[in-house]
């Protein structure tokens, strides 16, 4: 489903470069779930974005099934993000000025759809998830799982194939933690392709394999 190759990427730092990816190679099959670890900095974000097309590499391909990614134009790029991922940032970004269901709608108000299909496709991820009670609460006043469940919601309403998570759990109590986990792992056994950043082990236990992002390149383990 994925082929990255050769794929590297810098950031300017004054007039020097930092090389943060040297040359990742990746293979992930549809309907894997995979951990990508790796110590503060060493890149593991900077490749979830490349994946999620948030991003462009400086060199190397990115082939998402039959198109390569690496060689889309911005508007072919959204495009891609729009059909294909579902994409959950660290702390949630949720809008605060919006309430529960007008953040899980944003997506398909995006996509100029009508308003019955948009009260439709909500309320069923809201039921699915648990949350349809809190549709009308405005977001900070959401407990961290449930801002969590929110922003999966958001980033599940456009039925992605592919779900990517920067350290979904990061800020949840134990007994929460699990309760996302096994929401993810619910999804992987519906299909969906899931890859998660994580400096957990707990969390890299419950997938199918561990990428290690080291030196700017990646090692799998099982
Ligand atoms: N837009 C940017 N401009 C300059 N440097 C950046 C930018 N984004 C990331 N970096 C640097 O690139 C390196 C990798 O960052 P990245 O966020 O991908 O690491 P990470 O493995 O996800 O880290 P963490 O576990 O701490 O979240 C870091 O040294 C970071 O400071």
């Amino acid at each position: 489903m994925i082929q990255v190759k050769e794929l590297k990427k810098s950031y300017p730092v004054g007039k020097k470069k930092l090389e943060v990816l040297k040359g990742v190679d990746l293979e992930i099959e549809k309907g894997d779930m995979i951990a990508i670890m790796g110590r503060s900095g060493s890149g593991k974000s900077t490749l979830l974005n490349i994946l999620a097309g948030l991003d462009l590499a400086d060199s190397g391909t990115y082939r998402y099934e039959q198109d390569q990614i690496s060689d889309l134009n911005l508007d072919e790029l959204a495009d891609f993000r729009r059909k294909k991922i579902g994409f959950i940032l660290q702390n949630y970004a949720l809008i605060d000025s919006k309430n529960v269901f007008e953040n899980v709608a944003l997506p398909l108000r995006y996509s100029k759809e009508s308003d019955d299909e948009i009260k439709e496709k909500v309320k069923k991820i809201l039921s699915s998830l648990d949350i349809e009670e809190l549709k009308e609460q405005a977001v900070d006043q959401l407990s961290g799982g449930q801002a969590q469940r929110v922003a999966i919601a958001r980033a599940l309403i456009q039925s992605p194939e592919l779900i990517l998570a920067d350290e979904p759990t990061g800020s949840l109590d134990e007994e929460t933690e699990k309760e996302i986990l096994a929401l993810f792992k619910d999804l992987n056994q519906q299909g969906k392709t899931i890859i998660l950043v994580t400096h957990n082990p707990q969390v890299a236990e419950i997938c199918d394999q561990t990428v290690y992002i080291r030196d700017g390149r990646c090692l799998f383990t099982r």
